[in-house]
């Protein structure tokens, strides 16, 4: 099979495929915005970029909510997935496919899948003994389990005995293929704390997993025994690939692999590590195909120290938010505030008083007051004086030439957290040089040529905070662009990007002079807090 297309200047994303049991919830939209941000960051450094959600739509878990819910399966499905749909619409998702494994080609792709992992030998048919939990959609080990037997995750549900005949994948035959793996991609599984338990679970020996289920008829047959169903995740996890396809082509795992795969980065929560980890590359070893880059497994949002779920339904309502305080403050307070790759809890207090202290006060009022300024002392323009003929030692300018290089290597290690502190840094030394420099006197003084150097430098300074931000923040982002007098719209993917040009706005003194400015107008209004529920 061809794999030769794929080039540097590709990249390539997927979220997880989320089950439709429920509607999404936070949980579904912190993944998904971390996706997009990374996705973002990509495309404004030039590179080719698709990015890939979607939903998991089969198996046990959904045929019982449909039932439970007097619907269909696939009317369920449909229900759930325009609820998903429109979350992303409200969040700025800029996803590029959105796969969904019910869909037709979809089932041509896992039927191709499995006929090479058949044909390979790694398929038997075996008996299944052992405790199942259907919100994992997973068989759990005696020990994993809670008391009474409750799943460790879904801490309401308790596992199901099971004991049937099931079709298996020789997952034991590739235990040391994936430590060698391991072993020569050691980037592969991130955090290193998630690769720590990887390891740690793949040394105690892997054991076989079922791939066919014989009670639940939501799903593919399988091609070799049609009284049996695929198993949820074999034929979830191959979504990924179907998703490659281009619309028009036909659905042969040929095509599907032929200009994306391997996938870059997979980033899913803590949750499913073990699917992406040890199951997929396996899958893949058995096809005889190439593996994905990188997997990244981000930690939970929980609620009184509990993972937020929809099984559990302890979960908080994105849609409440987003109509309450829009995308971008809620893109900004998750990834800002919860290091990527641990647990946080969410409190609407502290999520107000983030927003309020660095978009409401420290960039907001720096770019309105600067503005301001430059209205009345150089005629709405800005200064005519350039970022190169500013001295390396001026304190703006020295942290700004070195934030670029910081902040693209935090995104690349997808720690968004660093990224806002970083840029926040230059945001509130330029806050504290106004106060210092006090512009004001310096006009009244005529000191003219200081006033432009201050103000220029102020306003270069939001420039390159708004432009290292726009892939968490695009609105905002825009507005602060277009108050500083460009047409750039960093929500139009269709912009074509190039490395040259991120270089150059990536680094302090890329505002032009005497370029006219728009009008000072919030860019982002401070919320009170007694407009809140809690
Ligand atoms: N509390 C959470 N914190 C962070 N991410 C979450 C959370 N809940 C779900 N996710 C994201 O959704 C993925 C799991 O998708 P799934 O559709 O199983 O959602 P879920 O709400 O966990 O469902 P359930 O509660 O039924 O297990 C996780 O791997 C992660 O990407
Ligand atoms: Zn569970």
């Amino acid at each position: 099979m061809k794999n030769t297309y794929k080039t540097q200047d590709t990249f390539a994303i997927t979220t997880p495929l989320y089950y439709v049991n429920a509607l999404p919830h936070i949980g579904s939209a912190y993944t998904t915005i971390a996706a997009d941000t990374v996705a973002r960051f990509q495309r404004l450094q030039g590179k080719s970029v698709l990015m890939i959600t979607g939903t998991d739509e089969h198996g046990q878990k959904i045929q019982r909510t449909a039932q439970s819910k007097g619907r269909s399966p696939q009317e369920h499905c449909d229900l759930v997935v325009s609820g998903f749909e429109s979350l992303w619409q409200q969040l700025n998702i800029q996803y590029d496919r959105f796969s969904r494994t019910t869909a037709s080609n979809h089932e041509l792709i896992v039927k191709e899948f499995f006929q090479r992992v058949w044909d390979r030998g790694d398929i038997y048919l075996s008996q299944q003994q052992g405790w199942y939990c259907v919100a994992c959609e997973e068989f759990k080990e005696e020990r994993e389990l809670l008391e009474e037997k409750y799943c460790p995750i879904h801490t309401n549900q308790k596992v199901e005995w099971r004991d049937e005949e099931n079709y298996f994948f020789r997952l034991s035959k590739y235990q040391e293929k994936l430590q060698a793996f391991y072993q020569e991609k050691p980037n592969f599984i991130q955090p290193e704390s998630r690769r720590n338990e990887v390891l740690n679970f793949v040394n105690q020996g892997l054991q076989d997993f079922s791939i066919s289920r014989v009670n639940v008829d939501w799903g593919f047959q399988l091609p070799v025994d049609p009284s049996h169903t695929i198993y949820v995740w074999f034929d979830a996890l191959l979504g990924y690939v179907t998703a490659l396809l281009d619309p028009d082509s036909e659905p042969t795992l040929e095509n599907a692999l032929s200009k994306w795969w391997p996938i870059n980065l997979h980033l899913i929560g803590k949750d499913i590590l073990r699917f992406h980890a040890i199951y997929w590359p396996a899958m893949l070893m058995s096809a005889d195909l190439p593996i994905s880059h990188h997997v990244f497994g981000h930690g939970f949002l929980t609620k009184d120290g509990k993972k937020m779920g929809k099984s559990l339904g302890n979960t908080l309502d994105p849609f409440e938010l987003l109509k309450k305080y829009g995308s971008d403050a809620v893109r900004y307070y998750f990834l800002k505030e919860i290091e990527f790759g641990v647990d946080g809890d969410f409190s609407e207090t502290r999520f107000i008083n983030v927003l309020n202290a660095d978009l409401a006060n420290d960039l907001g009022n720096l770019l309105n007051r600067t503005l301001k300024m430059a209205q009345k002392y150089f005629k709405g323009q800005i200064p005519d004086i350039h970022g190169e003929e500013i001295e390396v030692t001026h304190p703006l300018k020295a942290i700004g030439m070195s934030l670029g290089e910081q902040v693209i290597q935090a995104y690349t290690d997808l720690a968004f957290s660093q990224v806002c502190e970083a840029v926040l840094a230059l945001v509130r030394t330029s806050n504290k040089y106004i106060d210092e420099t006090a512009p004001w006197s310096l006009y009244k003084q005529c000191q003219l040529e200081a006033l432009a150097e201050v103000l220029y430098s102020v306003l270069e300074s939001v420039r390159l905070a708004s432009y290292l931000l726009s892939p968490i923040i695009p609105n905002i982002s825009n507005a602060i662009y277009q108050q500083l007098g460009f047409s750039n719209d960093f929500n139009d993917k269709s912009v074509i990007n190039s490395s040259e040009i991120f270089v150059k706005q990536a680094n302090w003194g890329a505002l032009p002079k005497n370029q006219i400015l728009g009008q000072p107008q919030p860019i982002f209004q401070r919320i009170e807090l007694a407009e809140t529920v809690s």
